[in-house]
């Protein structure tokens, strides 16, 4: 949300988002950099249990440094930084943060949005521990490509899959970009679910509106618990009589199908607590 709506920010005290991202980039005019900055430092924790963020300019801008300073002190669950590039981007703001004096509680996010990112997925997301998260900057990787937007998203789907490959090769979370038309709620459910079914973590939002179609799509369902319960039960059975596949309604389970059956409980509980 933009650091710089202070009705926003206010407003999201009460929305049932997992984690906020208090925006000082795109979202805040260039006159209102300085005034944001101080205001979302101040209300990092306002928030209660979610996990606050704030995103930094980019590191080529005037801001940059001033944010970083701020936002370490500030202490908030990661800051979010734009245009990530390379592993050196990476270990600069780690640096940053550790002369800034952040906790190590401060985790970093790269955005990465740009197709020198993408072919360097794999090294951005390597590069330090306190990387935790990849998040989807599909808007400027659209620019950046010439792309035109369109229903299904195909010219972006190269780089989404590369982004994926590396975050779960290095054993990162990955959550998948902004969905612009906020009044276009089928059209906004229909990329939640492809996005879910890329197999991305969570997607990043704009809007209050699109808080409650993410949860419902990208949350296991009734029947997905359900089925990975039976997943379970029909191999722990299985291995009990000496075999290791089992077939649960028609389809062969095997070890991996349990692993996946757990994931989706474990996921479901977490969104439980
Ligand atoms: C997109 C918006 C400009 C739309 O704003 P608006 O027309 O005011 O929306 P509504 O009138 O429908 O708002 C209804 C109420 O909800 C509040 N609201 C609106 N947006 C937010 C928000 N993001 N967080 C919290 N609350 C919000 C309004 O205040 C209204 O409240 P009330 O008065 O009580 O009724 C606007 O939604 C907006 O600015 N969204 C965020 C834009 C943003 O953060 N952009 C930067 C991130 S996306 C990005 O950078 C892309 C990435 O880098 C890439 O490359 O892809
Ligand atoms: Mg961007």
């Amino acid at each position: 949300m933009p650091g710089a709506n202070e009705r926003a920010l206010e407003k999201a005290k009460g929305l049932a988002a997992d984690a906020l991202i208090l925006d000082l980039e795109d979202a805040v005019a260039p006159d209102a950099k300085e005034a944001a900055r101080e205001r979302v430092c101040g209300m990092v924790g306002e928030y209660g249990d979610r996990e606050v963020t704030i995103r930094l300019n980019g590191l080529e801008t005037e801001w940059h440094d001033a944010d970083l300073r701020a936002a370490a002190q500030a202490g908030p669950a990661a800051v979010v930084v734009p245009k990530v590039n390379s592993a050196r981007d990476v270990h600069n703001i780690e640096r940053a943060l550790e002369l800034g004096g952040a906790p190590d509680t401060t985790k970093i996010w790269a955005m990465v949005e740009t197709p020198v990112a993408m072919l360097h997925a794999e090294e951005i997301a390597a590069a330090s521990e306190r990387l935790t998260v990849l998040v989807m900057g599909t808007n400027d990787l659209a620019k950046e490509l010439h792309a035109e937007s369109v229903p299904g998203r195909a010219p972006l789907l190269g780089g989404l899959s590369l982004c994926l490959l590396a975050a779960r090769a290095t054993g990162k979370v990955i959550l998948d970009g902004v969905y612009n038309d906020v009044k276009d709620v089928e059209g906004f459910e229909a990329e939640c679910l492809q996005g879910r079914q890329f197999g991305f973590d969570g997607k990043t939002l704009i809007h209050p509106g699109q808080i409650e179609p993410c949860n419902r799509v990208f949350a296991p369902s009734e029947a997905e618990i359900e089925q990975a319960r039976k997943i379970i039960a029909a191999f722990e059975e299985a291995r009990a009589e000496g075999r290791g596949v089992v077939t649960v309604d028609g389809r062969m389970i095997e070890n991996l199908h349990v692993d996946n059956a757990q994931r989706i409980l474990a996921l479901a509980e977490a969104i439980g607590a």
